[in-house]
């Protein structure tokens, strides 16, 4: 029976840190190897049981993002069995490899679970390859196409910058410019991380092996990359996921900060967003 309880749940991007490509399934699917950790910043959802599925969405970065059955948060609750109706205010860009369909789904389950009683459910990689990790919401290392989950404790918190060259990037259409699908692991054992600089230090030697098939289909992608490199204390500058989003990874907040002001002045229509990630 319908209740009027409101579950507030929150949608946080997801950053990879590190994205290897190590392989290709029979399917078609890449295999990765990638460390990912989660901003303080995301969307805010309510979620409450209902008669008949709904959807509003609202929030500044709500244009374009499909309020029907395409929806994630909205596919989430169909594939536990659950009518809801969910508000999703939109903090994060779209289509930017920062996970925010798959997170928004996470948080629908996890209020879901939380109103109903239900366990979570299996397999939430049908539902989209990063719905998993979202679901575990803190430093993890991802391997297969993102189910084999090991927690990364060690992992300081990080000050970091987002930035976003408004351009959206088809996950599948970065995949595909792929020019080699057998590249390196991370190695087996991680390293103990001391300090944000330690770990930015140990970050610089990995990679993430979508950023040139990307960079390829946005040279923006490039230019951000560029300005975040420039900016005062950035460590090392990655594109997280399949892009276009791009990170820079600082010592303190107020370098973040800082750099963030750089970057607005010189590109007034970007995303540019400091945070924390955890
Ligand atoms: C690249 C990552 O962002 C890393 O966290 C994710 O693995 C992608 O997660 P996602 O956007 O939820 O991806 P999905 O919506 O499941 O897949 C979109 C498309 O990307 C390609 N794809 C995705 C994930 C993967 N491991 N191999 C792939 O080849 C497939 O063509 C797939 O049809
Ligand atoms: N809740 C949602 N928020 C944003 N986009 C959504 C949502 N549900 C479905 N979509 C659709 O999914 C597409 C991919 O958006 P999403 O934000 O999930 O990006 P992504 O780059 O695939 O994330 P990642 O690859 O890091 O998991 C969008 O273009 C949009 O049409």
């Amino acid at each position: 029976m319908a209740t009027e309880r409101v579950a507030e749940a929150f949608a946080p991007a997801k950053i990879n840190l590190t994205l290897h490509v190590t392989g290709r399934r029979a399917d078609g699917y890449h295999l990765l190897d990638s460390l990912v950790m989660f901003a303080d910043l995301g969307d805010r959802l309510g979620v409450a049981l209902a008669d008949t599925p709904a959807l509003t969405v609202t929030g500044p970065m709500a244009a374009g993002v499909p309020v029907d059955g395409r929806n994630l948060a909205l596919r989430a609750a169909a594939y536990i069995g659950v009518n809801a109706a969910i508000t999703l205010e939109k903090h994060l860009p779209a289509a930017a490899g920062i996970g925010g369909g798959s997170s928004d789904a996470a948080a629908v389950l996890r209020a879901l679970a939380g109103l109903t009683g239900q366990p979570l459910p299996d397999d939430t990689e049908r539902l989209g390859a990063d719905v998993p990790i979202c679901l575990y919401g803190r430093a993890v290392r991802m391997r297969g196409v993102g189910e084999r989950l090991s927690p990364c404790d060690n992992a300081p918190a990080l000050p970091a910058l987002l930035v976003n060259p408004g351009v959206e990037l088809p996950t599948a259409r970065v995949f595909a410019g792929l020019e080699c699908h057998d590249n390196p692991p991370m190695p087996d054992a991680l390293p103990r991380f001391h300090s944000p600089r330690a770990m930015a230090r140990w970050l610089m030697t990995m990679r993430n092996d979508l950023e040139a098939p990307a960079r390829a289909l946005a040279p923006r992608v490039g230019t951000a990359l560029d300005a975040l490199r420039h900016t005062a204390g950035a460590h090392m500058a990655r594109m997280s996921g399949s892009g276009a989003t791009v990170f820079a990874l600082y010592d303190t907040g107020a370098e973040a900060t800082a750099a963030a002001e750089v970057i607005r002045a010189a590109h007034p229509g970007w995303w540019v967003q400091p945070v924390t990630l955890g």
